[in-house]
């Protein structure tokens, strides 16, 4: 039997390329409200309790509005909006690190943030391997393309087309920092500094480590055998052994939802920079809610996805 999903602000960048990822799924059904309905409380509320699972693509005010107008317990949630990500009661949604049973029987799923789950997937294993300190003040440079603003970035990059760099974030306490140390258990928050270049998706985030100045911490080829040694067999998230020159985010990039992970060392090994290059649209949002769902509904965790 069919399930049917429901996709509260569908007509979004997220929500969009939910339905796409899950059209021609015999699994699903989709519950669509019309353009003149979709923001209809009256409405929204019937299809939020109507639906087996409910994905939440939306501002956050509205995903919290969302979940108080559901009172039909059977109803499971994935979150994308960063309403829940470190709230009581939601399990965080990354399968990597927190393990695909506890999503797989869930009743509110919390995704990750699209930055988050570039830097987490980088430090989680290896501070909990013990080969890097929880009490370092790490630092995560990264860039996004513009679609990682939704609606209202597109339309800022469309109509700007001079912009050539947008550092942002600048007064710090970036909505993702919390879930950053949150999900990585770290003492400090770390300092995030974010940017976005005009591209449309793609993101590049980077961890950039003075390893001579920590105690106890693994040279690069150590950092890197661990993390291939943590997502071996993974099929959306790819450790890349080798090193080259340059990384590039191109314009033109191809949706997909897998995450590239790379260790760059110093010939010395006094220094490092991990890096995690995503799509922002694919497993930093759309792409990680319909795996997400996959899990919940026990389905090959890897359909559908844009491997
Ligand atoms: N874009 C990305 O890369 C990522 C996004 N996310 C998160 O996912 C969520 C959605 O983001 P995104 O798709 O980019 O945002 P968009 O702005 O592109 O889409 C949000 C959608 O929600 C609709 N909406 C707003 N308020 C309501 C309401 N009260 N009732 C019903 N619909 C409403 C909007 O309507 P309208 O079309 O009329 O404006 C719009 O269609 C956000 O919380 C975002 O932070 C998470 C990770 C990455
Ligand atoms: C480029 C850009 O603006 N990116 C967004 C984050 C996108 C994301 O991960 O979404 P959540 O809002 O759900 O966390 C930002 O920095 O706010």
């Amino acid at each position: 039997m069919s399930a049917t999903v429901f996709i509260d602000g569908a007509a979004g960048t997220t929500g969009l390329e939910i339905a796409e990822r899950l059209a021609g799924r015999p699994e699903f059904t989709l519950a669509v409200l019309d353009d003149a309905r979709r923001k209809d409380d009256a409405a929204r509320a019937e299809a939020l309790n109507d639906a087996d699972f409910v994905i939440l693509c939306l501002p956050d005010d509205a995903a919290r509005d969302a979940v108080s107008m559901i009172r039909n317990d059977k109803v499971r949630v994935i979150d994308a909006s960063s309403a829940h990500r470190t709230a009581m009661g939601w399990t965080y949604g990354l399968p990597e690190v927190v393990g695909r049973d506890a999503i797989a029987s869930a009743r509110r799923v919390s995704n990750p943030g699209c930055y988050p789950t570039g830097f987490i997937t980088l430090l989680a294993p290896l501070i909990s391997a013990g080969l890097l300190p929880k009490d370092w003040p790490y630092v995560c440079h990264a860039v996004s393309g513009y679609s990682g603003g939704g609606k209202a970035l597109i339309g800022r990059f469309d109509e700007d087309e001079d912009i050539a760099f947008r550092a942002y974030g600048l007064a710090m306490g970036h909505k993702h920092v919390g879930e950053m140390q949150r999900h990585v258990g770290l003492v400090h928050a770390p300092l995030f500094a974010p940017a976005v270049v005009p591209a449309f998706r793609g993101m590049l985030v980077e961890v950039p480590l003075q390893l001579a100045a920590m105690q106890l911490a693994g040279t690069p080829d150590v950092l890197l055998a661990s993390l291939a040694e943590t997502y071996r067999g993974s099929p959306i998230i790819k450790v890349r052994e080798d090193r080259p020159e340059e990384l590039l985010l191109r314009k033109s990039m191809a949706p997909t939802d897998t995450v590239e992970l790379f260790v760059f060392g110093a010939k010395d090994g006094s220094q490092a920079r991990l890096v995690a290059v995503l799509d922002n649209l694919g497993k930093g949002a759309s792409g990680a809610a319909v795996q997400n769902l996959n899990l919940m509904a026990h389905i090959e965790q890897t359909a559908g996805l844009r491997l």
